[in-house]
């Protein structure tokens, strides 16, 4: 009977069919300590993996059997996620696909290929639930199925994220980045992260494309940013520069791409600003943001950014117009998720031949 083998500081504890998993340390390893193998899908379409095949976890493959240091303190607001922990989780990840990303791609809300998008867009594809994910965190909000989908996006071969991570949901700032990290230690060289924003530029209409050309960081602002706490100098510098966060090749490549789609018409640069959330914007909110040169605002991708940027990867982010931002208080307007999820859900056909164009023009360029 097979059997994934998890070891934690050097103590292993079966997690098998045998039904006689050890305890495991930890709150981020209560999920995995009732876990029959850990479920993968591979195939296009998908199927589940078979645990009594070749392709079996076993002791042997585990990451950790080596004892990785564990995440200290799941909702330390610093970061307590060890290089260490992280290879072992990339480990996990190289030793049950075999196809080598150079491109890592985030998922916005609403654009996680619930109803198809990116996930029937990837051919060859594995995915793995975010549960079946040594230490990885699980998302909470709708619109954010959480898996990571291996697989090629035309025959560019990519790294997906279906749903992320957002501080609202309680997760410290390092921890909704650290895929990021795993992205960067399983070989990924460029993020490129998509998101749902309310917009205050009073040119942007509702379905708007917005190519983010800079950020304002209100959470850093206020003493929380993803890279508080021990720095370890493998992943990069204490003091990151972010001021080029958003790469101008890339940039230029995705106004390329909105020409030869014929969509210039929806599509703009701008600025990007993260909240925390969850509460939407009061209309005081949204005055001063704009005068601050606000373009959309949202609650979630500057973190991944900056972790992606420490680390040394080329990002690139969009935002999807889902809402305008009320800045009248006569207007009886509210936003919702609901509107949220519907524009992503609608959007989707554009999002993603956009999406796959640039991962194509990317790669190319990588190649050159
Ligand atoms: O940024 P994404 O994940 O696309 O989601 C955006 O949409 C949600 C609000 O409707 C918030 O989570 C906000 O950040
Ligand atoms: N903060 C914030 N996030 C969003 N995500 C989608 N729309 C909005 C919005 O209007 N405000």
């Amino acid at each position: 009977m097979s059997s994934a083998k998890i070891a934690i500081n050097g103590t292993s504890a079966t997690n098998g069919t045998n039904g006689t998993a050890k305890e495991m340390n930890g709150a981020d390893l209560k999920k995995l300590k009732n876990a029959n193998p850990p479920k993968v899908y591979i195939g296009s379409p998908q199927k589940e993996f078979n645990p009594s095949s070749n392709d079996s976890l076993d002791g042997n493959q585990s990451p950790t059997e080596s004892g990785p240091p564990c995440c200290v303190e799941a909702y330390s607001p610093y970061n307590s996620c060890t290089y260490e922990l992280i290879e072992s989780v990339a480990q996990f990840l190289l030793d049950r696909v075999s196809i080598r990303p150079k491109i890592g791609i985030i998922c916005g809300s609403g654009m996680d290929g619930t109803t198809g998008c990116l996930a029937d867009a990837l051919t060859d594809s594995t995915s793995f639930p975010y549960e079946t994910i040594p230490y990885f965190p699980t998302p909470t909000v709708p619109g954010h199925m959480g898996r990571l989908v291996f697989g090629y996006l035309g025959d560019v071969p990519v790294m997906c994220m279906q749903g992320r991570f957002h501080y609202y949901e309680g997760y410290p700032l390092w921890k909704c980045a650290m895929p990021v990290r795993v992205m960067k230690l399983v070989g990924v060289t460029h993020l490129l992260a998509s998101n749902a924003a309310g917009g205050l530029n009073d040119k942007y209409r509702v379905g708007d494309i917005m190519i983010i050309k800079d950020h304002i960081n209100l959470l850093g602002f206020a003493g929380n940013n993803p890279l508080m706490g021990p720095n370890d100098e493998r992943f990069g510098p204490r003091f990151p520069a972010i001021n080029r966060a958003y790469d101008v090749n890339v940039r230029r490549m995705a106004k390329q791409v909105a020409t030869e789609m014929d969509i210039n018409n929806i599509t703009h640069e701008g600025v990007y600003s993260v909240v925390g959330g969850p509460s939407f914007e009061t209309i005081a909110e949204i005055r001063m943001l704009g005068a601050l040169g606000v373009d959309a605002v949202g609650m979630s991708t500057v973190h991944e950014v900056i972790t992606a940027r420490h680390c040394g990867m080329t990002s690139f982010a969009f935002s999807l117009i889902t809402n305008k931002s009320v800045t009248d208080y006569e207007s009886y307007e509210e936003p919702n998720h609901e509107e949220v999820i519907d524009m992503g859900k609608q959007r989707e056909p554009v999002l993603k031949e956009f999406i796959t164009r640039l991962v194509k023009k990317i790669e190319d360029d990588r190649d050159e």
